[in-house]
């Protein structure tokens, strides 16, 4: 079975934020991902995590103004030197947390504009460049177009194309099961295919992005497979809780304490 990391944003709701860490522990996660921690300072988060025995699997550099529609810096030429300053915020971050893999989101451009394509790839080198003497992977989602109309990075071959182009070993495919089904289907031959440049995996069941085994896909089967084709990192549970997150955790499968 995977080893599975709550999402703080979408999971543990009914508790403020920094209160999610010890439920989530208490639920029977060893490890957490979010979206964004940085309305809490990088010691705060670090020693939520160190409490209550977990690991801090991902979460995203700042992605811009997300209350005005903003969904990350990337791909937008004219926001390159703000997004270098994001790459070294999310360090501090990643840093006192431990964190291993950001998620850098592209933001919303067109996905043919050749601007936006050059700016992303010179934004993806200086994210890499940076993080690789921590160890840290930089990752790159793609997202459907029904939840993030305009998103840049819409398709999971243009994912992989632009990771072969790059060839930076820190750079990585975050593969999310719910937005591969509802982009292109095919999700075992998918995983399959890109599991060696992917770094983090995420599941919801689909449409509705609740609770695996809610949805059309047979999700025990796909924990079975990537078992069977040995990934050994983690699967984010990013996933809004049908009715409350305790009572909709009976398809969790515990992972034994490392
Ligand atoms: O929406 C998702 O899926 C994510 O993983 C987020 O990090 C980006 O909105
Ligand atoms: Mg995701």
């Amino acid at each position: 079975m995977p080893r599975f990391a709550a999402n703080l944003t979408m999971m543990f709701g009914e508790w403020s934020f920094l209160d999610r860490f010890a439920e989530a522990a208490e639920a029977g996660f060893t490890a957490v991902e979010f979206l964004f921690p940085y309305e809490h300072q990088p010691a705060e988060i670090a020693d939520r995590l160190e409490r209550n025995g977990l690991e801090q699997a991902l979460f995203n550099l700042p992605p811009g103004d997300w209350a005005a529609g903003e969904r990350g810096l990337a791909a937008l030429p004219e926001r390159a030197a703000e997004f270098r300053d994001s790459v070294a915020r999310a360090l501090d971050y990643a840093l006192a947390t431990k964190a291993r893999r950001l998620h850098v989101m592209a933001g919303l451009a067109p996905s043919g504009s050749a601007e936006a394509g050059a700016a992303y790839r010179e934004a993806l080198r200086h994210a890499c460049a940076a993080a690789a003497p921590h160890g840290i992977d930089i990752l790159i989602e793609p997202l459907n177009k029904r939840d993030m109309p305009g998103y840049f990075l819409d398709d999971f071959g243009m994912a992989a194309d632009i990771i072969a182009e790059l060839g930076l070993p820190n750079l990585k495919l975050q593969f999310d099961i719910y937005h591969r089904q509802i982009l292109h289907g095919d999700v075992t031959r998918g995983l399959e295919a890109l599991l060696p440049i992917t770094g983090h995996i995420q599941i919801a069941s689909v449409p509705l992005r609740q609770e695996p085994g809610t949805g059309e896909l047979d999700d025990a089967r796909l924990f079975a497979t990537l078992d069977e084709l040995d990934y050994a990192g983690f699967v984010g549970c990013e996933y809004r809780p049908r009715a409350g997150t305790l009572e909709g955790l009976a398809w969790f499968v515990r992972a034994p304490r490392r």
